[in-house]
């Protein structure tokens, strides 16, 4: 049985203040439970005090990106050792707005992803097709390809560790979500290209998160699909009671 990730991204939403507040008010709430994980993934400047603020708790803080190198000139970037260093043990990784706004390429996804995995960082490696693609009948082709590029290289011991989140981004901030009928027939065919590429193994135990306008009104539908193991959360997770509401969808 797949443990369901229930992750808020919160993007470049909240400032210190409200970020610890946020934590305070969810940290005890979040269910000790097997059936899911809590993680919020807060602005790199916040990071250090955020995993003070939740040591000891179910509640777990992942950064929003991370470079592939351990050290070295990349003003303003920061590495996997960093964030090893503070107690950060998930990073996301090639969000589509990463990919859009930030030259983010199914190369440093990949090299990303092979760099959390050797510091001990679980990746959230995001995936998923634009409105055009899909018009154009590329979904399967496009997201096939961003996860196979993304995983390559990797053991199968490895993949079994990682999470995908599939995110199309015609569904990322625009109230669109896929229907859970779509968006599972992703997944599905997502966990297929890991069963072939890597191994049946791999493939039962990678977690696939889905992303886009999920909300608590809609998290039940979605999380009730076979092949999709929780939410990766934007918009909908900025308000605590919210965020809890989709734990708690994700915990049942
Ligand atoms: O991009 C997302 C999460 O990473 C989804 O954002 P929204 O939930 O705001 O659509």
């Amino acid at each position: 049985m797949r443990k369901n990730v229930i992750a808020g991204n919160w993007k470049m939403n909240k400032t210190i203040s409200e970020a610890k507040e946020f934590i305070e008010a969810t940290k005890a709430k979040i269910p000790s439970s097997d059936k899911a994980e809590a993680i919020v993934c807060a602005p790199a400047l916040y990071l250090t005090e955020l995993v003070k603020l939740t040591e000891g708790t179910d509640l777990k803080i992942a950064a929003q990106t991370m470079h592939y190198e351990e050290s070295g000139a990349f003003t303003g970037e920061i590495s996997p050792t960093a964030l090893k260093s503070i107690g950060v043990e998930y990073a996301v990784i090639g969000h589509s707005e990463r990919r859009e706004y930030y030259n983010e390429t199914d190369e440093s996804v990949n090299k990303k992803t092979h760099a959390a995995l050797q510091h001990g960082i679980t990746p959230i490696v995001c995936i998923g097709e634009t409105l055009e693609e899909r018009e154009a009948d590329k979904t399967n082709e496009v997201v096939g390809g961003q996860v196979e590029k993304a995983l390559e290289g990797l053991s199968a011991e490895q993949v079994s560790t990682v999470i995908l989140a599939y995110e199309p981004v015609w569904a990322i901030g625009t109230g669109k979500t896929a229907t859970a009928q779509q968006a599972n027939e992703v997944c599905t065919f997502i966990r297929n290209v890991v069963k072939e590429k890597v191994s049946a193994e791999a493939a039962d135990a990678v977690r696939i998160q889905y992303g886009g306008s999920v909300k608590p009104a809609n998290v039940d539908e979605l999380l009730s699909e076979s092949d999709i193991d929780g939410a990766l959360v934007g918009g909908a997770s900025l308000e605590a009671d919210s965020f809890l509401a989709l734990v708690e969808a994700g915990a049942k």
